[in-house]
């Protein structure tokens, strides 16, 4: 089992690794809580619900279960989990534990942190890409005009990452969870972009896994310790993220998955800072391991490029109507750049052309 602090500014939280601690959850309360809410999805409750409920030796323990899906993490779906925990009668001194991925941990800390105006949550990830949502208290729901418009920072009291529960996961959600990874790694340096690289995501090994998913969270940590509510370093964790939003809003939440679109949104990163910083990434060296990975890179989903440029403006690292992006002037140091109007049509234009050329 490995544990890792992190300092916040309401309070420093553990972020609990190993394998089986599903099942051990009392373990890991710092108090006695007058009602337990656990949520989950669909999918992760029908796999793990009993094991976590196994650990519980609590008394009012209630649980509910959203639909699987981007689409959850939405206004209705938030007033829905809030009328649960007032019918199951939790009070301040409650717990509301989310069991799942990003949409989970996202949606169910929204919950925790304006229910009667914030009780305690725990983050129980589920998925390789809830390494980087699970860590760092941001905490939101979608809106139709973009991505996490509406949230907080609201940290958990803990990370219980049973790292056991990612063997049931589908290739398509390994594949969202390294696009995270290789965010990442490009902003840390070459070396942990060429283990990350590495990675045969179709035959994935778990000591792998281990080793990226750890890396991944360390770096998580050390940005969001330096700079918690992103006035300035935690800007760099959202690269690919600007156009990666835009995909996931433009297309339908769900149609692609988060770490799909942000595959997309870092190559386009890239092809922008080849040409503004005139420097050589390692743009052909990603987009050919996110080939062989399976990444949907199709140039049709960026083909309404206007409308694409409205959706990136909604983005909430944008100001005063100028969109701000997350670019490498090298990898491991990363910048953040007003870019044009103007200058981004040309840039997906030219980048929809290189997707197809290469
Ligand atoms: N708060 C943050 O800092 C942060 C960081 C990154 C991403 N996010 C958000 O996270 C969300 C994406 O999270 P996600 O990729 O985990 O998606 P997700 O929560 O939708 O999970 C993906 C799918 O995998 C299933 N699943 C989950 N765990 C499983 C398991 N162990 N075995 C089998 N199936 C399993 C789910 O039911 C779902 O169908 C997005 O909304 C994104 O915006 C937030
Ligand atoms: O933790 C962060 O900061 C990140 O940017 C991590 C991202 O991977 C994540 O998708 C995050 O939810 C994006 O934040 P947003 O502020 O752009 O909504
Ligand atoms: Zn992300």
């Amino acid at each position: 089992m490995e544990e890792i602090v992190i300092k916040s500014s309401m309070h420093d939280y553990t972020i609990i690794m190993g394998e089986g601690i599903r099942s051990q959850l009392s373990k890991f309360l710092s108090k006695d809580y007058s009602s337990i809410l656990i949520v989950t999805d669909e999918n992760v409750g029908e796999l793990f619900l009993e094991d976590v409920l196994a650990g519980l030796d609590s008394e009012h323990i209630f649980h509910t279960s959203i639909n699987a899906g981007e689409q959850s993490k939405d206004i209705a779906t938030f007033y829905k989990l809030q009328t649960v925990a007032l019918e199951c009668g939790l009070d301040r001194n409650s717990l509301i534990v989310a069991l799942g991925g990003g949409v989970v941990g996202d949606l169910a800390g929204f919950v925790a942190a304006t229910f009667m105006r914030g009780v305690d949550y725990i983050q129980m990830p589920t998925t390789i890409l809830a390494h980087d949502s699970s860590v760092g208290g941001k905490v939101a729901i979608n809106h139709e005009y973009g991505k996490n418009l509406i949230g907080s920072f609201y940290p958990p009291t803990a990370v219980i990452y049973d790292v056991e529960t990612l063997s049931t996961l589908p290739t398509k959600e390994v594949r969202s969870g390294y696009a995270e990874l290789v965010k990442e790694a490009l902003i840390t340096d070459q070396v942990t972009l060429a283990n990350v690289l590495n990675a045969d995501l179709n035959n994935l090994i778990p000591s792998k896994l281990s080793i990226d998913l750890k890396a991944g969270i360390l770096k998580k940590a050390a940005i969001v310790q330096q700079d918690e509510k992103e006035a300035g370093v935690r800007k760099y964790l959202n690269l690919g993220h600007t156009l990666g939003h835009a995909l996931e809003s433009y297309h339908g939440y769900g149609k692609l998955t988060h770490g799909e679109a942000v595959a997309i949104g870092t190559l386009f990163s890239l092809h922008i800072s080849e040409d503004l910083f005139n420097t050589n990434l390692p743009y052909k060296e990603i987009y050919d391991w996110m080939k062989v990975n399976d990444y949907p890179l199709h140039i049709k989903l960026l083909s309404d490029t206007e409308a694409l440029i409205k959706k990136m403006k909604a983005d909430k690292k944008t100001v005063d109507n100028n969109i701000q992006m997350v670019l490498l002037e090298t990898t491991g140091k990363p910048v953040n750049r007003i870019v044009s109007d103007e200058a981004l049509q040309n840039y997906l234009h030219s980048f929809s052309k290189r997707l197809v050329e290469v």
